[in-house]
This record gives structure tokens, sequence and C-alpha cells, in this order.
């Protein structure tokens, strides 16, 4: 299987073409985990594959270290719209992703010769804030904004954003403190996130200007979460700690993002994407 590694400020995956390679349903669960693997495998957070699409311009899908389908990755969508564009998959700037969690839109600013892409945005499109679409338990058309919860014998205020995907967002003091090892792996699980939930933790800077560390589902701590550093600056202007319409800067473990929510209600994210590398994996 012919594949490319590439990262988003350091959430890297396996990418796999599937214009060109044919792989079967049942197998992707255990390919995912198997590629993953930084001592058995090449070494990722997951595999994304890039394909078809019967009503956008492009299909991405991802998949967890864990094997689990994904419905979103806002670090795989940068790396999807350089692929497509580099490798011609595409032929115009902006483009539409078919992602399970709907559809995006990506912009590409390629090299003055066209033929590389280091920095795009994608417009991640309206954040979800009912229970029944993060989805939650509880009363399906009511949200969770600073709600106290206890976990592990601590209070903690959460706020729960899905950007196609499920986060839970917590705003702390200082983020080396972070209980991000702790708290992640009990939260993502928890009964109340029926599909499980990725969970960040944000300490605001001020109001263009945040850090971020995050425990994703299905992976664990990564240098970075796209989805995630959207959830957050939602999170912050729904606790009024920035606006609507300010650009903030989110510094993730790997580099920094650029994040607006913006009046008409979509959320851009923008930032660079890497290619690692390509190779031929011995399935
Ligand atoms: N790293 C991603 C998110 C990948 C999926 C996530 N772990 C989930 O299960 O929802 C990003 O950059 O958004």
């Amino acid at each position: 299987m012919k594949f490319t590694k590439m990262h988003g400020l350091g959430n890297s995956y396996i990418y796999v073409n599937v214009f060109e390679e044919t792989l079967k349903e049942e197998e992707l669960p255990e390919l995912a985990v198997n590629v993953s693997n930084k001592n058995t495998g090449i070494g990722s957070d997951g595999m994304i594959l890039i394909g078809p699409s019967e009503t956008e311009d492009i299909q991405m899908r991802i998949f967890n270290a864990d094997g689990s389908e994904a419905k979103n990755c806002g670090n795989g969508l940068r790396s999807v719209a350089k692929y497509a564009y580099e490798n011609q998959l595409v032929k115009k700037e902006s483009f539409t992703v078919e992602t399970l969690g709907g559809a995006v839109k990506a912009h590409v600013y390629p090299s003055n010769d066209n033929k590389t892409v280091e920095r795009i945005a994608v417009d991640m499109g309206a954040p979800r804030l009912y229970k029944k679409d993060i989805p939650m338990k509880g009363e399906p058309h009511t949200t969770t904004v600073d709600e106290a919860i206890e976990v592990d014998g601590q209070i903690l205020m959460m706020t729960a954003v899905s950007m196609g995907n499920p986060h839970a967002v917590f705003f702390v003091d200082n983020i080396t403190q972070a209980p991000v090892e702790q708290i992640g792996p009990l939260l993502e699980k928890d009964d109340m996130f029926p599909e499980s939930a990725n969970i960040e933790f944000v300490e605001m800077v001020s109001e263009n200007e945040m850090h971020f560390r995050v425990w994703e589902r299905g992976s664990g701590i990564t240098q970075a979460c796209g989805t995630g550093a959207c959830a957050a600056v939602v999170a912050a202007i729904l606790t009024n700690r920035t606006k609507k319409g300010i650009p903030v800067t989110v510094h993730l473990l790997g580099g920094d993002l650029e994040i607006i929510w913006t009046e008409n209600n979509s959320v851009w994210m923008t930032g660079p994407a890497v290619t690692i590398g390509h190779g031929e994996y011995k399935k």
C-alpha cells in the first residue's frame, strides 16, 4: 500500500490516496492501528483516506490510532487540501471536502510556481452546541456552557462543542499544570459522552491569544488538534473570554493556528501542513 506521511503542527497521519489504492472496508480499523504503531508500523496519530466524493470535490475519512473512525480532523483537512492540490486531485485553490461530520471549504495558498502549498485556510462551518449534536446525555436541545462537573474528586467547569466531532473544553490558570494525562482518559470515555470525546485544556493569554493542550479521543496526547483549537475558541467566546470576529492565535504543543469565529457563524482555521515522506507499507 502506497502512503504519504504528513503532519499539521506535529499531529501526524498516514495518508492513503484511495483514488489509486483499493482497501477493503473491513480492514480499515486494524490497518489504522497497525500503521500508527511507532514500533511495528510507521508511527502516527492515525490514518486518513483521500478519495472521491459524490457530493463534494474530494472526500476525507479519518481513523484514530485505536482504529475508531472519527467524523472530522482539522489538521487532517489542511494536509488533505495540500495533498489534493499538489497531486492535482483538484485544480482550483478553493474547493470542498466531504467528511462524516459534514462538508467543509478549503483554500490553499500555493507557491509562485503553483507546485507546493504550505498554508491552508479551512472554513470548518458552524459549531454545534446542542447536547444532541455533541452528542451528550441530557436534554437534547440544551447546551453545556461553563457547567460544573466532578471528575476524579475535582470540580471542573466544562463547555461542550461539536466541530463535526465532540469536544469538552476546560479553562485553566496555568497550562503547564493542566491535568491532561490525568483527566483526559477518564473523561474521554465518560458515560455522559455516548460516542466519547476529545478533552481540551485552555489558558487564555488575552482576547486574541490562548495556550492549548489536548487529550484526543482514540489517540491520547497529540501535539495539536485543529478541531479542538476551533472548539476552544468557540468555548472562549461562549464564556465571554473573547468575542466573535476577533482572530485568536492558538498556541499548541506543535505550533500555532489562527482561528476566527465570524459574525456569519463560520469557524475559520488557518495554519500549515507538511509532507514528511512517501513510502510503501507491507500489509
Ligand atoms: N487531530 C484531529 C482530530 C482527530 C479526530 C479526533 N481524535 C476524534 O476522535 O474526534 C484534529 O486535528 O482535529
